[in-house]
Parts: C-alpha cells; sequence; structure tokens
C-alpha cells in the first residue's frame, strides 16, 4: 500500500499565501499520509522578542536551555496546533504530534564533541507499528521537529531528518513517496535561477556539486537524509517547491528525484 509523506520546512509554513495554498493542494492529497514540518524561521523570530540568541552550525540550531523552551513552544505548540487546526478546516483529521507523544520517536542527546549542540536530539527509534495504527483510523498526523530522551528531556531534531527517519520505518510496510516541500523550484544548479532545476540527482554528481560549492547550507542535510531515505527502502524522493506538491505526488513530474 502507498503512503505519502510531505515534509514543510520553514520558509513555506511562514508565508501566508505559500501556506494557504500548500493546505489546500495537501487535503487534496489521497490518505494515507503523514506531514512533517519544520519552523526555524519562526523559532527564530520568537527568540528575538523573548532575548534568546539564535547560533546556526552547519544547519544545526545550538539549542541551551532557553532555546529548548522556545522551540517546544514554538514547533510543539504554535506551529503544530495551527496546522492541525488549519487542516480540521479542510476536513482532514489531522492528529499533532511531538516524538515524545505516545513515546513515537526516541533520541538520543548528541554527544559533546568539538561543539555542544545542547538539546538536539539524534533519532534511535520511531514506533511505526502506532503511527500505522493512527493511520489504519483514518488520521492524518502532523510531526512536529522535536523527539525526547530517556532522561525526561524534550529534544530539538531538525525537521528533514525527523522526515527522513519516519519514512524509512515506515517503509517496512508501505511504499513510501517522500517529498520535501521548501520555497524553490527543487535542486538548482545555480541557487538563484529557479530555471536551472536538475530533474534526477544522483550520489556522484551530488558529491560534485558540493565540492564546486553550487549545493551548499540546508541543501547539503535535506540531500544527505534524502539519499539516505534512498537507500534504506523508501521507494521515491523528491525535492520540490510547495505550490508543485501535487504534481510531485500524482505525476512524479515536479522538482528533483532523488535516484
Ligand atoms: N543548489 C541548491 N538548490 C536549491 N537550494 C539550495 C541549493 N544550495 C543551497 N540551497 C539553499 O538551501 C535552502 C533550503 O534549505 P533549508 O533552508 O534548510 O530549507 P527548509 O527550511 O525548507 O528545510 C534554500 O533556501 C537555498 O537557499
Ligand atoms: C536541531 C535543529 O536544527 N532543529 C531545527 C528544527 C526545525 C527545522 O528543521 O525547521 P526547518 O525545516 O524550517 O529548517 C531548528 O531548530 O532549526
Amino acid at each position: 500500500m502507498k503512503l505519502t509523506i510531505i515534509k514543510i520546512g520553514g520558509n513555506v509554513v511562514d508565508n501566508p499565501t505559500l501556506r494557504e495554498n500548500f493546505l489546500n493542494d495537501f487535503a487534496q492529497i489521497p490518505s494515507p499520509k503523514i506531514l512533517v514540518h519544520g519552523g526555524g524561521k519562526i523559532a527564530t523570530q520568537v527568540a528575538v522578542k523573548l532575548d534568546v540568541e539564535t547560533v546556526m552550525v552547519e544547519g544545526r540550531r545550538i539549542t541551551d536551555k532557553a532555546m529548548l523552551d522556545v522551540v517546544t513552544m514554538v514547533y510543539g505548540g504554535l506551529v503544530n496546533k495551527t496546522l492541525v487546526a488549519q487542516l480540521q478546516s479542510r476536513g482532514v483529521n489531522t492528529i499533532g504530534l511531538t516524538g515524545a507523544d505516545a513515546g513515537v520517536i526516541l533520541s538520543k542527546k548528541r554527544p559533546v564533541k568539538e561543539i555542544d549542540y545542547g538539546f538536539v536530539g539524534d533519532i534511535e527509534k520511531v514506533n511505526n507499528a502506532f503511527i500505522d495504527s493512527l493511520l489504519k483510523q483514518n488520521l492524518v498526523p502532523i510531526f512536529a521537529p522535536l523527539t525526547f530522551d530517556k532522561e525526561g528531556n524534550m529534544l530539538n531534531t531538525n525537521a528533514d531528518t525527523q522526515a527522513q527517519a519516519i519514512a524509512v520505518a515506515m517503509a517496512k510496510d508501505y511504499e513510501v513517496n517522500l517529498v520535501y516541500c521548501f520555497e524553490k523550484k527543487g535542486v538548482l544548479t545555480d541557487v538563484d535561477d529557479d530555471n536551472s532545476v536538475i530533474p534526477e540527482l544522483q550520489k556522484p554528481y551530488y558529491e560534485q556539486l558540493k565540492t564546486d560549492g553550487a549545493i551548499h547550507t540546508g541543501m547539503i542535510p535535506k540531500l544527505d537524509n534524502a539519499f539516505k531515505a534512498i537507500s534504506e527502502g523508501v521507494s521515491q524522493v523528491t525535492i520540490c517547491h510547495a505550490a508543485e506538491v501535487r504534481l510531485a505526488v500524482n505525476e512524479g513530474t515536479a522538482g528533483t528525484k532523488i535516484v
């Protein structure tokens, strides 16, 4: 059986037009389906208001106790519950979850090496049977990028990684189609030119573009996760513009396909 897993990033969540159109499209995608959201941009804005400094290293947020409080409020509360309500109004029976709810995504606090990331979690286990039980009740799970550990901590977890881990876990029982939606038309050879979409991306070309500096910043962890998903049993992985999500899901003709 097919399962569609869509990830949306902070630039989509934070843009009213993009978000509204995306939610209309998401509502039309056949179930079973899962939504994973980010929200890094909103967390940074709220942190400014609360006088908490944002530090990012290689696309990951250094999460001290004050920042953990911010991301728990923003991802687990504001963003997650707003998306739940907005999809409910479109007739989609959503249930919003962090990884701590029902113990669905267990993590380990990232060990301190050269860098102390603070309360950042590396995923150890996804309870795919629990997620499956939600899907079998015709619910649509919406995951916030938060996990938990056995010591009672909430942990901040990159949303691209969370989507990959959920997709890999669900691939045991489903033919999973994982779609990363963001604000560009796909993986580009020139990041400033939306007409330079790479239709199909293989690992060697990715490595070359990375070396050349054409692929950088947030696209690197996204692609590392995309290739991991494909190598661990996910049937299809696409990176595309949020406005093209239905094309990507229904026709497989939008954005960049990872092969
Ligand atoms: N070759 C590339 N093609 C497209 N985007 C790229 C590329 N290289 C770097 N990027 C950057 O990666 C960003 C996407 O990563 P990120 O900001 O983490 O997305 P999200 O928040 O949606 O997960 C784009 O906004 C773009 O600035
Ligand atoms: C550990 C870590 O970096 N977590 C991310 C989680 C949010 C996220 O991934 O949001 P986007 O998809 O919008 O980038 C962060 O706090 O920024």
